[in-house]
């Protein structure tokens, strides 16, 4: 089939695994994919594509996922703010697809109560296997999110995942099979490396939220001080509240979790206290400089790679940036984000971002009277062009010095 997926978000190389059923207006040879599946199979209306069928794990319970998140988004045609029972919907979910292989960054559409919902898989976490890929089974405890603004999502089972209530459990973190390997029960820490503007920070704010975690976010370099003393004092500052929690309310203790970005700066830095309410995330753009010692069990024992997004994963940034254009009717026809992302190859999360909120900004520029602040443009006909993005993709190359 076509190439495995592979998105900051998907953490690691998958295939894309479809369920299929026999249908009787198909001839031999032949299969038929929605819009999502094409998408994420990366195949064409009319196209070859290779199947091959898949074998789960002989031991099906421990490929079961314990926790799914879904960002919902639903057809731009709603125009009222719609209320979804997370808890029903839920439901609805583990009749109709239970059994069904989940990957992450997989879009699964469905319909719910006459609403069409594109539900993405943000996060997934099997019950005791290497890959975050599992069957939804009755027992996954799934979370919602709402990415557009009109869904209101009510219902909502409030607690966190059990499984990180209790002690971070690697295995039910969608990272299992390394206990057995390296004699670990509980994930401490994680380093996401890779160079800048990938979304390193921004997954691992995500899975805190997720975790229904207490964040701190600090930046290493912020905590080295010139004057002696002080560093140290910082990062016990920093720890202090959780350990009054550990010990205080043990295993009923909020999760916390701390995001040290830029963490090469302070590598060399002792003091990480590994405790059981806390979950520290590392991140850096330099791999190299992090000292063996912190990749120890207990400390940063989990390591994720997050490189620069390929021709699929910019096409899915750039959606995701433009979304808010799109449903306020502000993208002209014209404009081609799957033409964007051809011609930004190289371009990290942030400088995609960039170049939408360039184009923007020249947009905007149009709209306004020369020598005036005013605005003397027409917000109904305000309309974001192909050329806007094109230049911008430019611009923003000349900015981070790649022309
Ligand atoms: N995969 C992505 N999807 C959507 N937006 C992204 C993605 N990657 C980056 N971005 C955008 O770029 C911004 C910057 O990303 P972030 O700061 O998380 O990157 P980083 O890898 O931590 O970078 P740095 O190493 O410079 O700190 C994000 O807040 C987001 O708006």
């Amino acid at each position: 089939m076509a190439d495995p997926r592979r998105s900051p978000e998907s953490l690691l190389c998958l295939w894309p695994l479809i369920a299929f059923k026999p249908l009787d207006s198909l001839r031999t040879g032949e299969i038929a994919l929605n819009g999502s599946q094409r998408k994420w199979a990366a195949a064409n209306l009319g196209g070859r594509v290779t199947v091959s069928r898949y074998q789960p794990p002989a031991d099906t319970a421990s490929f079961n996922l314990v926790f799914l998140a879904l960002d919902l988004t639903t057809s731009l045609t709603i125009r009222k703010a719609t209320e979804l029972k997370a808890d029903e919907f839920g439901r609805y979910l583990k009749n109709r697809y239970s059994g069904q292989v989940i990957s992450p960054g997989q879009i699964v559409s469905t319909r719910f109560e006459n609403i069409k919902y594109a539900c993405r898989v943000t996060l997934s976490i099997g019950a005791d296997h290497m890959n975050p890929q599992g069957f939804l089974s009755r027992d996954t405890n799934i979370a919602f999110e709402a990415a557009a603004g009109r869904i209101k999502i009510v219902n909502q089972d409030p607690r966190p995942p059990p499984i990180i209530k209790d002690t971070i459990d690697l295995k039910r973190m969608g990272i299992g099979g390394l206990s057995h390997h390296i004699g670990i029960r509980n994930v401490r820490g994680m380093l996401l490396f890779g160079p800048p503007g990938n979304g390193k920070t921004m997954i691992a704010r995500k899975v805190a939220n997720l975790l229904n975690a207490k964040v701190q976010t600090v930046s290493g370099p912020s905590l080295l001080d010139p004057y002696f003393g002080t560093t140290e004092r910082n990062v016990r500052e920093l720890f202090e509240p959780i350990i009054k929690d550990q010990v205080k309310l043990g295993e009923k203790s909020p999760l916390h979790v701390i995001i040290f970005d830029e963490f090469d700066a302070i590598a060399m830095m002792d003091g990480l206290t590994p405790l059981d309410n806390l979950l520290v995330f590392a991140t850096t753009n330099r791999r190299d400089l992090i000292d063996e010692a912190f990749l120890r069990p207990g400390r940063l024992e989990i390591e994720i790679e997050i490189g620069l997004p390929d021709l699929a994963a910019r096409q899915e940034i750039l959606e995701i940036h433009t979304a808010k254009l799109l449903e306020n009717h502000y993208l002209d026809g014209d404009v081609s984000i799957e033409n964007l992302a051809h011609r930004t190859d190289g371009y990290s999360g942030a400088m995609l971002e960039g170049v939408v909120k360039s184009a923007v900004s020249a947009a905007l520029q149009r709209n306004i009277a020369p020598n005036h602040l005013v605005w003397t443009g027409d917000y109904n006909a305000f309309k974001v062009l192909e050329s806007d993005f094109v230049a911008a993709v430019t611009e923003v190359a000349r900015e981070h010095g790649n022309d």
